[in-house]
């Protein structure tokens, strides 16, 4: 679950009296997520997401997130806008943390994509790295590859190898082998970084919605496909890949961007390092989440099986013949 601040209908009513969007009719809170508090808030006139910013979220970098959603929104993409009050003012405080309301996106997530749907999310993933072109903010990746073995460093061991014998040793061995192959000239621009299926709302087999850019930054195109890849095309736990999925999700990018044959060489290796990712902020935040804390951990294995996929993927199986 996901409210860590709780805001009361009289705070929310004094929020919206500096909007003009209506007055409060609900106000829920939304279980889904684990970065910030959100809620579903309902005027009478629209629905919207009330977002109170966790301590992952640096204030300092709602700007960029902000100005990327409007470049985005005014390039057709369906993602939210930060809505303004009346003075202009997309960002405020409440309780004690940043805050903004965000515009309502109807859709589901869905749990089981069909390739169909996967095919959606390619095509949707490229149409929006095609809309940035003209974008000129640049954010380094705070997650990126350099990131990773530092990270691995404020881990526990004893605690990674108490997941899996031999875990610890793997992680530190897969960070030296990334730090040395990682490349350096693919084509880069903002990406999303997290494209998971709770972060995409569906209407029907359409993508109706692309949401959650916390972790958006400047890093390759094709690390953000192949988190994608590694988010959507296996089985929750990470045992099964999906093969019809994987493709599928390759090909609908391949009808909007078509990736050089740097780009797909390196893809496999840029899936491990997208692994390696999820693999170790799970892995951390399973360590370091206090007992009782009201927040689901996800399972660091899901990735490292990922992970072990990945090191023998072959390209020509992952892309398929039509590539
Ligand atoms: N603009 C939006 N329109 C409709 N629903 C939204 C919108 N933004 C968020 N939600 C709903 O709120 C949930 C949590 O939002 P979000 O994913 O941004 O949270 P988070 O705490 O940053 O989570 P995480 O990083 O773990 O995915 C989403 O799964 C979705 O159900
Ligand atoms: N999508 C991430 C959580 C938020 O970054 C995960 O599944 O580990």
């Amino acid at each position: 679950m996901a409210v860590y601040t709780q805001v009361s209908a009289e705070a929310a009513e004094r929020l919206l009296a500096l909007y003009d969007v209506g007055r409060l009719v609900s106000l829920k809170g939304i279980a889904e997520g684990v970065e910030n508090s959100n809620y579903l808030l309902e005027t009478d006139r629209a629905r919207f997401i009330l977002t109170l910013y966790e301590s992952r979220v640096d204030p300092a970098d709602l700007p960029y997130f902000h100005n990327l959603l409007a470049h985005l929104h005014n390039a057709g993409c369906p993602v939210p806008r930060f809505i303004d009050d009346r003075q202009g003012n997309w960002l405020q405080d409440l309780l004690g943390k940043k805050a903004c309301l965000i515009e309502f996106l109807p859709g589901i997530s869905v749990s089981e994509p069909t390739p169909i749907q996967a095919a959606a999310v390619g095509k949707s993933m490229a149409q929006m790295h095609k809309a940035v072109a003209g974008f000129s903010e640049a954010k380094p990746n705070p997650l990126g590859q350099e990131s990773w073995k530092p990270l691995f460093e404020r881990c526990d061991r004893a605690a990674a190898e108490s997941l899996l014998p031999g875990l610890a040793d793997d992680i530190a061995r897969e960070c030296d082998w990334l730090e040395a192959n990682w490349p350096s000239e693919l084509p880069k621009h903002a990406v999303h970084t997290d494209l998971f299926p709770d972060n995409v709302l569906f209407r029907g087999d359409a993508v109706g919605g692309l949401i959650d850019f916390y972790f958006a930054c400047t890093d390759f195109r094709a690390f953000d496909l192949a988190v994608t890849h590694a988010a959507w095309s296996f089985s929750n736990d990470g045992k099964s890949y999906l093969a019809d999925i994987g493709r599928a999700l390759l090909q609908g990018y391949g009808e909007v961007i078509q990736l050089s044959d740097a780009e797909k060489q390196a893809f496999a290796l840029l899936a491990r390092g997208a692994s390696s990712r999820f693999l170790l902020t799970r892995l951390y935040d399973w360590i370091n989440t206090p007992a009782g804390a009201l927040v689901t951990r996800k399972d660091p294995l899901a990735f490292h099986r990922r992970l072990e996929f990945y090191r023998s993927a072959d390209v020509v199986a992952l892309f398929g013949v039509e590539q």
